[in-house]
């Protein structure tokens, strides 16, 4: 499987943001967007996802067979908000994910003790602090069955040992031949090509640049 992007340009409220952004993920590949405030870090992502129109530029998926023709049929898409009902459990949020996008490799039990909140399911979401909410985001992604993560600062409001596990978890991920699109301003520990985006100083398209 292969994401492949060119010439991408993004624009918000009719204002271009960027424009030549261009990259190819393979199968167990990182790329990590960086950039300063205003780049279009979380545009790029919300256009990969498919809740933002490109206004050019091509961008597709190969390789994904019958499971995943298409970008939104193969990714799963972790914004700044967490996507979670605050009156439902943790445990019927995550029930809810797993039977949304195909269920992945874990349990909805496995997942919670893998980010470390065993014991809390039962709770609403609405109890959880703000890394737990982080956490329990984190495990959405593993009861899901989705090849590619797209990550808007996956790791803000987590803690040290948060940051770690979820830096494994993502490695894992890419092992078993998954793929991460993550917008950060924080190191995530995990190898991965980057792709900085441009200087927003002005509303003028801005190039990405991949190193
Ligand atoms: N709905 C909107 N209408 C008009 N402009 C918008 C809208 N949403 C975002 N923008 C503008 O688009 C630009 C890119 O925003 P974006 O959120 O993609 O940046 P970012 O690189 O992710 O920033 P940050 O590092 O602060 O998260 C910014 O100048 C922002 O003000």
């Amino acid at each position: 499987m292969r994401l492949i992007a060119e010439n991408l340009g993004g624009e918000r409220g009719g204002e271009g943001v960027f424009s030549g952004v261009g990259f190819a993920l393979d199968q167990g590949q990182a790329l990590v967007v960086t950039g300063p405030n205003g780049s279009g870090k979380s545009t790029l992502l919300r256009i990969i996802a498919g809740l933002l129109p490109k206004a050019e530029g091509r961008l597709l998926i190969e390789g994904g067979g019958d499971d995943f023709p298409s970008i939104a049929s193969a990714c799963h898409y972790l914004g700044h908000q967490n996507a979670m009902k605050t009156a439902l459990s943790v445990v019927e949020n995550l029930r809810f994910w797993r039977d949304f996008n195909g269920s992945g490799d874990s349990s909805v039990d496995e997942a919670l003790e893998t980010v470390g909140l065993g014991g809390i399911g039962h709770l609403p979401f609405g109890y959880l602090s703000t890394g737990q909410r982080r956490r329990a985001a984190i495990a959405k992604l593993l009861v899901s069955h989705r090849p590619l993560w797209l990550l808007d600062e996956p790791t803000a409001g987590l803690d040290k040992a948060s940051e770690a596990r979820f830096a494994a978890l993502m490695m894992k991920h890419c092992v078993a031949g998954g793929m991460i699109v993550a917008a950060t301003h924080l190191p995530l520990g995990i190898e991965a090509t980057e792709l900085r985006m441009g200087e927003a100083t002005e509303r003028l398209p801005q190039q990405g640049i991949i190193s």
